[in-house]
């Protein structure tokens, strides 16, 4: 990379299961410099973020997505021993990502014992929901240690809700977010704050997902353990890898498969499956609000495909939802109609923006 030495940069790193994403920023200006992913194999982790960091040039801090900040953790935090060990802790909690998260922090201390990192978490933008709606109806004493609903994709949440503020008056006003990525969920916004959140404890409850099942009976866990003999490994792999996308249609979990395959009995039943599982949750969110004004898809599959957001938008005209067709079609930023009773919007997320903003705000410089 083209660079002064005296420029310093912030790398944001997005380690999932499968990739690493990053991206480089002017510490200064937050202006993006690079941006890439990277395919992961369990021996080449050290190599590739070697290969991340002199992509990087002079890096002075690094930030990392962490998914899970517990009840304790809500802002941007440094990394040091004992905030490690403490997130450490929460791996049990989001086994499809906390663990890489944290890898990659691990791998770096080694390497690089100098840089400052900093954690930034996806269930901090929720912490404005309403006590009432991160309550379960379990034993109270599971509740006081911490068992509630948290909320996930909280760093693309509070980007999009910065860009309704650019975008529409009151910020959205009553707004439903659909992150729809490998992960997916929906977040009720009141001006731009969480209010709810489809997923729950963990990022396996809410929409089907690529992989995951989102919301079934828990009764069905048990029918698994006590009928079936699964162990809890069985359908711990059966709940987040097996099922979702990949699951109900035996085929992928990439929606741009399935798409392709629209002939195949399987893959249109998946997807139907996949937007009435939105829909519901539309609904229940909506519920929450008392009504909608704002409807915002982003993520891979919100930013780029027309056809789920016609199948959704098409079951939701109740609520006075309509397209404009070609607006959709070409991903414009409002796909509403001027005469639609909710503004409907595609926007880009940019949880890597969000990490080194937060950062900033931390470190100061
Ligand atoms: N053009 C597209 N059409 C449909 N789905 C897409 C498209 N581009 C990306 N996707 C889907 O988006 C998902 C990745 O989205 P992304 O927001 O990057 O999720 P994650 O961060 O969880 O990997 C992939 O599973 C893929 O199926
Ligand atoms: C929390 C979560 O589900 O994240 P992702 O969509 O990146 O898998
Ligand atoms: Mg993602």
């Amino acid at each position: 990379m083209n660079t002064v030495q005296s420029e310093p940069h912030y790398l944001i790193l997005n380690s999932g299961s499968s990739t690493l994403k990053y991206a480089v920023f002017n510490a200064a200006n937050l202006e993006v410099l690079e941006r890439g992913v990277f395919e992961l194999t369990a021996t080449n982790y050290a190599e590739t973020l070697e290969e991340v960091l002199h992509h990087g040039g002079y890096v002075t801090a690094v930030g990392h997505r962490v998914v899970h900040g517990g009840t304790a953790y809500t802002d941007p935090l440094l990394i040091n021993d004992a905030s490690l060990q403490a997130l450490d802790e929460l791996c049990e909690l989001a086994p499809l990502h906390q663990p890489h998260n944290l890898h990659a922090v691990k791998v770096l201390r080694e390497l690089h014992p100098e840089l400052t990192q900093v954690a930034c978490f996806d269930t901090a933008f929720h912490q404005t929901q309403p006590p009432l709606h991160t309550r379960y109806a379990i034993p109270a004493r599971l509740s006081d240690q911490g068992i509630r609903r948290y909320g996930f994709h909280g760093l693309s949440y509070d980007y999009i809700s910065r860009q309704l503020a650019r975008h529409t008056a009151n910020q959205g006003g009553k707004a439903v977010v659909l992150h729809l990525g490998s992960g997916a969920s929906g977040c009720a916004m009141l001006n731009g704050k969480s209010i709810s959140s489809t997923m729950g404890f963990t990022a396996l409850d809410g929409l089907m997902m690529a992989t995951r099942c989102g919301t079934i009976d828990p009764g069905l866990v048990l029918h698994c353990v006590t009928q079936l003999n699964m162990s809890a490994t069985d359908v711990t792999n059966m709940l987040y890898k097996e099922s979702g996308l990949q699951g109900s249609s035996g085929i992928s979990g990439d929606m741009r498969k399935l798409i392709e395959q629209s002939d195949n009995q399987a893959a249109t039943d998946a997807i139907a499956l996949y937007c009435h599982y939105i829909v519901r949750a539309v609904g229940s969110l909506c519920a929450e609000l008392q009504g909608l004004d704002s409807l915002v898809f982003t993520a891979g599959v919100g930013e780029n495909q027309p056809l789920i957001r016609q199948q959704v938008a098409d079951k939701l005209s109740w609520l006075g939802v309509e397209l404009d067709e070609q607006a959709n079609q070409a991903g414009e930023l409002v796909i509403s109609t001027a005469q639609s009773a909710v503004k409907v919007m595609v926007i880009a997320t940019n949880e890597e923006w969000i990490i080194a903003h937060q950062m900033k705000s931390l470190l100061g410089h």
